[in-house]
């Protein structure tokens, strides 16, 4: 009897260009649920589109892609959390406005965890998203992102711009908020930072998968961690 837990993600052939230009050339992937897995890859190589692609967000792509057992769209949207590498929410909004909007948008939505991360994080209640630095914006994102039971949870560069203890802080929060069940794609270059939490890490190159695995049985094999060896493999 096959008892595998149906992949989560699955990509097989995905292609996307750009005016010709392709950034990703004939994707395979196959993640199961109940794990945290680290895109990686050099700029350009592809990570940003292929989220947006999962999100269903960006159209017109070749090959097959599902994501919790749906094609990317509307129906996927409601099962899928995508945390953009851009800010999404309006400058005007307070904590409360945001948290209000994510209530009205999504079923699956944790108001109260919003809150209890809201505070985690030390967020000020009172400000609004452009009264707040670049970070506070980030954990407010990441604590709508967190809140919604999702099947996949689809994170881009998410503590690209904070400072290192407080990257620490965010990943605490991610951890605490994320149930065994779902599947995490967190795409970083900040690889050394989310080393603790990743179970397995895909590094694409040029639109394709490089390398792909455990990630203590490549620390294993390869006998470095997974940010020396990222070095090693783009560096050849
Ligand atoms: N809107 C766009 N129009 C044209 N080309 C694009 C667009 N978005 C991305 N590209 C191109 O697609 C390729 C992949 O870009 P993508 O943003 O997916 O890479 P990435 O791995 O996320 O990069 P980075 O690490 O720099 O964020 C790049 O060559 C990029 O120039």
């Amino acid at each position: 009897m096959n008892d595998q837990p149906i992949a989560a993600i699955e990509v097989a052939n995905l292609r996307k260009s750009y005016r010709g230009r392709p950034a990703l050339a004939g994707l395979n992937l196959q993640l199961k649920p109940g794990q945290i897995v680290g895109l990686m890859g050099d700029n350009g190589s592809g990570k940003t589109t292929l989220l947006k692609i999962l999100a269903g967000v960006l159209a017109e792509w070749e090959g097959e892609a599902r994501v919790a057992g749906l094609e990317p769209g509307p129906e996927s949207k409601a099962l899928v959390s995508f945390l953009p590498d851009a800010s999404f929410l309006p400058d005007s909004h307070k904590p409360a406005d945001s948290i209000a909007q994510f209530t009205r948008f999504f079923d699956d939505f944790d108001a109260k965890k919003a809150r209890d991360m809201v505070d985690f994080f030390g967020l000020p209640w009172d400000r609004n998203l452009k009264e707040m630095s670049k970070g506070m914006r980030e954990k407010l994102q990441i604590s709508l992102a967190m809140s919604r039971r999702a099947r996949v949870y689809l994170l881009d560069e998410p503590i690209s711009g904070v400072d290192p203890a407080s990257r620490d802080v965010i990943l605490r929060g991610i951890l605490q908020n994320f149930a065994d069940d779902a599947l995490m794609l967190i795409s970083t270059h900040l690889i050394q930072d989310v080393e603790p939490i990743v179970d397995s890490v895909i590094f694409l190159r040029a639109g394709q998968v490089l390398l792909q695995g455990d990630a203590d049985e490549l620390r294993t094999e390869h006998g470095v961690s997974l940010d020396a060896l990222f070095r090693k493999v783009y560096a050849s």
